[in-house]
């Protein structure tokens, strides 16, 4: 019987590493060298030119924001979904600050079925610790978690959980299903009316600055907590220095917590808000050039474990107005891959295999996602993704995927254009252009 979706990959590098034939039959790697070109299934194959093109496992976020429920003007599941397949990615963790905010089985499930109607990626549904995100009272942890959607992953985030009591029952409670607490660090009474990061920068714009310490303070006392009961912490978007040592130390002494950087942190300093355009305004503010060398050391070493997005979406007339009104967030899906490539790969920070680790494998691990992050291996799930390392691309707003148009990249060129992404072994992106 022959297969009924047989794709043959050929020439491609998986990893960077030597060259080979890929044979993806019905959603799984079916085989791989010499055995992909001999397998019965090749000969009716559909053929894709990899030549040249690394392969890597299909990349997973853990922090994305799709404005589905609620603000269906700045993204949708399915733009944001569509989006991610373009910039490489085949898993997606939905971040619950929507409206309403997914805090309950009935809304994650929503997120969820949304998610598999569009077909894109995997769009797996995180939930809010408190419920309406208010930081007063948990939400329905266990229904979330034993709904449909099988939620492993809870945040605030947008908001920081800052009463210690509640981040301290939130740990222990989501330990009876291997869950983990994603923490938006921000000391909410030390970044009252924050603009930007509090530094030279700032004072002499005039700007209400958000220091390093109302990040690092959340940190501190978060490892500290999550050592005391046990449990699995996750640090959203770390940005400065500080952090990174602080979360060396947790670590160091066995501490379970886990850390993410975004693309932008990698490589924007505070020097971009000096043209007071609000494209640059993000949550944790873009911090110093030391803070950047300090990321990107960490995140090298593994002190940092993924790089996520924070892909944060906004309408036009929240974006392209006075900063001090305008709201945090920049787009991300699209570039992240990039941005990785041109801060840690070029500058030998980062392999191919590291490439794949911090943005496929260890999303997958810490959120709990089954049948992402996994090897290039025969039996395997073909979510995969092709990469022009030798290509550059320019980036425009109005030709991104994204219902928005609010990427700090605008008119750059960058590197390694994804050129085709798979979900189970279906094109979702060939030629760099969405399939369908
Ligand atoms: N990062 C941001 O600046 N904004 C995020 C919220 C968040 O990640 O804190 C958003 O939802 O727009
Ligand atoms: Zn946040
Ligand atoms: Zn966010």
């Amino acid at each position: 019987m022959s297969a009924d979706l047989a794709i043959l990959i050929t020439g491609a590098l998986p990893y960077g590493e030597e060259s080979q034939d890929l044979l993806l039959v019905d959603g799984i790697i079916a085989a791989m060298g010499q055995d992909a070109v001999t397998h019965p299934d090749a000969a009716g194959a559909q053929r894709v030119d990899g030549a040249g093109l690394i392969v890597l496992p299909g990349l997973v976020d853990l922090h994305t924001h799709l404005r589905e429920p609620g603000r269906e003007d700045a993204e949708t599941v399915e733009t944001g979904s569509a989006a991610a397949a373009l910039g490489g990615y085949t898993a997606i963790f939905a971040m619950p600050n929507t409206d309403p905010t997914a805090d309950t089985a009935g809304v994650v499930e929503q997120v969820l079925r949304l998610g598999q109607a569009a077909g894109l990626v995997d769009v797996q549904p995180i939930g809010a610790v408190t419920v309406g995100r208010k930081g007063e009272r948990l939400a329905e942890l266990a229904a979330m978690a034993h709904s449909a959607a099988q939620v492993r992953v809870f945040s605030d985030d947008g908001d920081c959980v800052s009463d210690p009591l509640l981040m301290r029952r939130s740990l222990e409670y989501v330990k009876a299903f291997d869950g983990v607490i994603a923490q938006h660090a921000q000391e909410p009474r030390l970044t009252v009316g924050s603009q930007m990061h509090e530094g030279a920068v700032s004072a002499t714009l005039g700007m209400t600055g958000w220091p390093a310490v109302a990040e690092e303070a959340i940190i501190a006392r978060d490892c500290l907590l999550a050592d005391h009961v046990d449990s699995r912490l996750h640090i959203c978007h770390l940005s400065t220095a500080g952090s990174v040592d602080i979360v060396a130390a947790a670590k160091a002494r066995g501490t379970k917590v886990t850390a993410e950087v975004t693309p932008h942190h990698l490589l924007l300093t505070d020097q971009a808000a000096v043209g007071y355009d609000p494209v640059f305004k993000v949550n944790p503010p873009l911090r110093t050039s030391p803070d950047i060398d300090a990321l990107r050391r960490g995140l090298a070493r593994g002190t940092i474990d993924i790089v996520a997005t924070d892909h944060a979406p906004h309408a036009i007339q929240d974006k392209e107005c006075e900063w001090d009104q305008a709201s945090p967030g920049m787009l991300g899906l699209q570039t992240a891959l990039s941005i990785v490539v041109l801060t840690m790969v070029e500058p030998g920070l980062l392999d191919w295999r590291g490439v794949a680790r911090v943005m496929s494998e260890a999303p997958a691990t810490i959120g709990v996602l089954a049948g992402h992050g996994r090897p290039i291996a025969v039996g395997e799930p073909a979510n995969l993704v092709l990469v022009d390392a030798k290509a550059h691309w320019t980036v425009r707003g109005s030709d991104l995927a994204s219902l928005s148009r609010n990427t700090p990249y605008e008119g750059m060129e960058l590197p390694a254009p994804v050129m085709a992404t798979f979900l189970r072994g279906r094109p979702t992106v060939l030629n760099g252009q969405l399939v369908g």
